[in-house]
């Protein structure tokens, strides 16, 4: 902050207060006048004296405030302060009339005899010893939490995140902050190793400190986790921690073998390499390849007749299914585990329809789920059933924001109560998501995976289809055929020819795919912005709120998501008096914005509520990808809300406004699983890595009505030329195969 100024006084009156963040409004007494400050502050109470550094802001609704940005609190001396204290409930037990009986006894030593002296203070009619005991208990916790968060200040950790640290650790916290500050990385959510480091050396713990070392290097191993990885060549590692920690190549192996001890990573040998994994995801890969052995294990018979069922489905839906189709339909209800893919218009759909009504004509139970919410949609749109989201099918269970292992209400113990799940856009499924979902199921259920292969990988890690498909060890039914409905759409031809390197026509004589040639950054954004505002809401009738997407390969540069946000955010939902805002770090928030979520948060709380402002449905989880509209910024209790799609309302502290992107523009990457009506590309330059076939493909995938490309053909061949696979680290493939063949091995 420019402007800091100090203030002290004494808070007059707490207006309000959330007692989750901290985030606080009071009045403030100083010598000079009565001042209104806003800030986050944890625990104070009326009759408190502070110190508070921060500035003079102008409110436009509340005028003139002082927002803090730290303080200090001290317990009042003078007798006033001290009954405004005691009044203001501060101390459990203590009410307006025992405050007043108490510091007419005491007077200014009631402070010392509620903490010092329980005996004496229980000579206060209305006080018992127990209670004097319990005060003074209260008391002593409260000076605890001052002392702590004056300790945190002092490493430069705002209050928002001493809150968090402090519920936590409670009256631990300096201990174990004080003795291993990165253990802060490890624990809170939003605390990563850099933060830690730099608390760490004002602290002066040495470069050299070992619980540093080993933090950094369990900090590579997320970091690679969130590109998508489930472990690191361990050279590759070592460099890497070598080049950010500065500590010599000895440490680094003896800090491994640190972690190896306490179970924390694992390193294996595979072909004469040795990587190592963060323990956890070894775990995920080996219990998924587990699972699906054990599922893989039921066959079921085919019912009689089934042939003759086969061909009545054929009579009533007018179509003759091609032999891939007939094959994946036997093989899915008569296997325990069976992968169904193909690219768009293959039939996929057709297929998985014919198995329901095969499997329920069995009066079977089947349920069906998909890993976003506008998969789901669609999903149920295409089958006539109830589809629901991976999440939703589990039961989020709430969670404690560090237990990761207890997220669902269905597991093990609680499974799944159904004879067969099928999963669409399996491609998108991680991991993590994917031993959530075996841990649901019980052997004797069938398990019916469906998705497109060449689809980009999941946003997060692992790289789970392909793997289970190139193990060799699963039935998968590979669909190939384009059938005639499918084939006049030029998306869906498009998209095959550039699934198979071919170069497209772009000479527009189709009426859902177009070209635009643009040869600058400036013409592109200029041409996004008019296609955006003007013509495509003519065109396409829908808006960049509700059906136009841009997809980009990168996120930085003039093309890059970040700068067209800003660019369309200017254009579409430009500044308006009537529009609150809020800048969180570098992103401007402002009312009507279209964001995103761009990580899974399984506690946020949403409702859906009526015309009449009832909860007509409500729960808990908003997930990465979720996109949907700024509805409210409320700067006085310091929210923010957005309307997802379905209605859904969830509110946002302004502190986890980390988890919201805008979302004019997304990259690729992040729109996997969603399609959208008119899905615009700009193609102009960017880094090789990122202009590749199978990120084109996955854009134009991505379309339902109009695809548009911006930019230019020799990019749009460059990428359909360049069949490089963005390189992902997982084993799960060698996990299937090794489970596999050692249990076939005991059994032969
Ligand atoms: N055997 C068949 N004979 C004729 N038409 C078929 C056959 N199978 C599917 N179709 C038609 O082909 C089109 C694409 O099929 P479907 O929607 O099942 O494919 P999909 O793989 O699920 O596609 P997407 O991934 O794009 O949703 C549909 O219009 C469908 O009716």
């Amino acid at each position: 902050m420019e402007n800091q100024q100090v203030i002290e006084g004494i808070i007059e009156e707490i207006i309000y207060k959330n007692e989750n963040n901290g985030y606080c409004v009071c009045e403030v007494s100083t010598e000079e006048e009565d001042i209104t400050c806003v800030g986050t502050m944890l625990s104070v109470s009326e009759g408190e004296q502070i110190r508070a550094v921060g500035e003079y802001v102008s409110h436009h609704t509340y005028g003139r405030q002082f927002q803090i940005e730290t303080y200090q609190s001290f317990i009042p001396k003078d007798r006033h302060s001290v009954l405004r204290y005691l009044s203001s409930g501060a101390i459990k037990g203590i009410g307006p009339a025992l405050a007043k009986r108490i510091v007419k006894k005491f007077g200014d030593d009631s402070f010392r005899i509620i903490e010092e002296e329980p005996h004496t203070l229980a000579t206060v009619k209305g006080i018992s010893e127990n209670k004097a005991r319990d005060v003074a208990e209260v008391f002593y916790e409260q000076r605890e939490m001052r002392k702590t968060v004056i300790f945190l200040q002092e490493y430069g950790i705002s209050l928002t995140y001493s809150i968090k640290i402090y519920n936590k650790y409670k009256e631990r916290t300096m201990d174990i902050v004080g003795n291993n500050p990165y253990k802060l990385a490890e624990d809170i959510i939003g605390i990563g190793f850099k933060t830690a480091d730099e608390i760490a050396m004002k602290m002066g713990i040495h470069r050299d400190s070992i619980n540093r070392v080993k933090a950094g290097v369990m900090y590579l191993l997320n970091r690679a986790s969130i590109n998508g990885h489930t472990y690191l060549p361990r050279n590759d590692l070592i460099d890497k921690a070598e080049e950010m920690l500065l500590v010599p190549y000895e440490l680094i192996e003896n800090a491994l073998i640190e972690l190896q001890i306490n179970k924390q990573v694992i390193t294996k040998e595979v072909d004469d390499n040795s990587i190592t994994y963060n323990m956890m995801f070894y775990h995920l890969e080996l219990n998924v390849a587990r699972k699906i052995y054990d599922l893989a294990q039921f066959d079921y018979e085919l019912p009689s007749g089934v042939d003759k069922e086969i061909d009545d489905i054929e009579e009533t839906s007018n179509i003759s299914f091609d032999d891939y189709q007939k094959e994946a339909i036997k093989e899915g209800i008569s296997n325990g585990v069976i992968v169904i893919t193909g690219g768009p218009g293959t039939g996929k759909t057709t297929t998985i329809n014919s198995i329901i009504e095969l499997l329920e004509r069995q009066g079977l139970d089947v349920l069906l789920a998909a890993p976003t919410g506008r998969a789901a949609k669609r999903m149920t749109e295409a089958t006539g059933r109830q589809a629901q989201t991976i999440h939703r099918l589990l039961e989020i269970s709430f969670m404690n924001s560090d237990d990761n292992n207890n997220r669902f209400e269905k597991h093990e113990d609680n499974p799944l109560e159904c004879d067969a799940l099928i999963v669409d856009e399996a491609s998108m499924v991680d991991i993590v998501l994917m031993n959530s979902l075996l841990k649901a199921l019980i052997p004797g259920t069938r398990l019916i995976i469906v998705g497109d292969k060449d689809q980009l990988p999941s946003v997060g890690p692992g790289n789970v289809l392909k793997d289970i498909i190139e193990s060799k060890r699963v039935k998968v039914v590979k669909l190939e055929k384009i059938f005639r409905q499918a084939r006049e759409s030029a998306i869906i031809m498009n998209a095959h020819k550039i699934n198979s390197g071919e170069h497209i026509d772009l000479s527009n004589k189709k009426s859902d795919f177009f070209y635009i040639k643009r040869s600058t950054a400036a013409a592109i954004l200029e041409q996004i912005k008019t296609l955006t505002k003007t013509r495509l809401p003519k065109f396409a009738k829908c808006s960049t709120f509700d059906g136009i997407q841009i997809l980009s390969p990168m996120r930085k540069g003039l093309l890059g998501t970040i700068n067209l946000n800003k660019v369309l955010q200017e254009t579409l939902n430009p500044p308006n008096k009537d529009k609150n805002e809020k800048i969180f770090r570098d992103i401007l928030f402002r009312e009507g914005d279209k964001v995103m979520q761009i990580k899974n948060n399984y506690n946020l709380a949403w409702q859906v509520k009526n015309d009449y402002n009832f909860t007509i449905d409500e729960g808990i989880g908003v997930f990465n990808g979720d996109i949907g509209i700024i509805s409210e910024i409320n700067q006085y209790t310091n929210k923010l809300k957005v309307k997802f799609e379905d209605d859904k309302v969830a509110e946002y502290e302004y502190a986890n406004l980390e988890e919201l992107e805008l979302a004019y523009a997304v990259t690729i990457h992040k729109s996997q699983g969603s399609e959208y009506p008119v899905v615009v590309i700009p193609l102009l330059t960017g880094p090789s890595m990122l202009l590749i076939r199978n990120l084109l493909y996955t854009a134009v995938t991505r379309a339902k009505k109009y695809v548009v490309i911006v930019g230019l053909d020799t990019t749009i061949y460059q990428m359909i030329d360049n069949d490089k696979e963005i390189e992902r680290y997982s084993t799960l493939q060698l996990r299937l195969k090794e489970v596999y063949d050692t249990m076939s091995e005991a059994i032969i």
